[in-house]
């Protein structure tokens, strides 16, 4: 589903975040990407997202190297792939439901569809009576549960999360994970970067490990 070969980045102004990165994540996978600050976890992801493009190597999703693909597919690329990040990015001057149908709106879906899928996803994540909301109003946790409505309203069959859970006490964030792993169990493949080492090696599922750019470790490979 998503491959990795010999693939660096060099950012000009900051040298090498990646270096020489090979791996392969199978369709359904659920992975965990960790390591220090400035490890290059986010680069990874951006990486995947086609956010940044590699400097050497090839990123492969879904059979197809994205490294060269051109400008106008990058739309279709990216609503295969649901993003969640730490600090939400929500817009606060919209409602909730506008937050998690602002993906689909983009594409010019008729409006009797989006309202179809939008509660669906704030169904999912336990959020149905917020639709009218602003994120304002909301918990920090529920404001990270608006955030995955919006990443997983397109049904994406990749998502990808960086530090989902950093700002959020371990009960709020159990229940971000438990989310995950609903999503792992109707086969989405997951890749979620995170300092939470405790969390990690207690849910058991494979573990990528980044120091300086480096993959050092990888659980799966074991
Ligand atoms: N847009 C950018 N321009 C220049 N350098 C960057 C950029 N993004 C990241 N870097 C550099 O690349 C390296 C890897 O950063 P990255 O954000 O991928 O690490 P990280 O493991 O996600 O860190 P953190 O856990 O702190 O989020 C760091 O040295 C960082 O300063």
């Amino acid at each position: 589903m998503i491959r990795f070969e010999h693939v660096n980045k060099r950012y000009p102004e900051r040298g090498e975040a990646l270096k020489d990165l090979s791996f392969e994540l199978a369709a359904g996978e659920m992975a965990f990407l960790t390591g220090h600050s400035g490890a290059g976890k986010s680069t990874l992801l951006k990486l995947i997202g086609l956010i940044e493009r590699p400097t050497r190597g090839q990123v492969v999703v879904d059979g197809r190297s994205i490294g060269d693909l051109p400008r106008r597919r990058i739309p279709f690329h990216r609503r295969r792939i649901g993003m969640i990040f730490q600090d939400h990015r929500l817009l606060n001057d919209r409602t909730v439901y506008d937050n998690v149908a602002l993906p689909l709106a983009i594409t010019g879906m008729p409006n009797r569809d989006i309202g179809r899928r939008v509660r669906a996803a704030l169904d999912q994540v336990g959020l149905l009576a917020f639709e009218r909301a602003h994120p304002v109003a909301l918990s920090g946790g529920e404001q990270q549960r608006v955030g995955i409505a919006r990443a997983i309203v397109g049904r994406p069959p990749i998502i990808l999360a960086d530090e989902p859970t950093g700002n959020l006490d371990p009960e709020l964030a159990s229940e971000i994970y438990d989310l995950f792993e609903r999503f792992h169990e109707v086969g989405v493949t997951l890749m979620i970067a995170t300092h939470d080492q405790e969390r990690i090696s207690r849910m058991a599922y494979r573990i990528l490990r980044l120091h300086q750019g480096r993959l050092i470790a990888d659980s799966g490979n074991w």
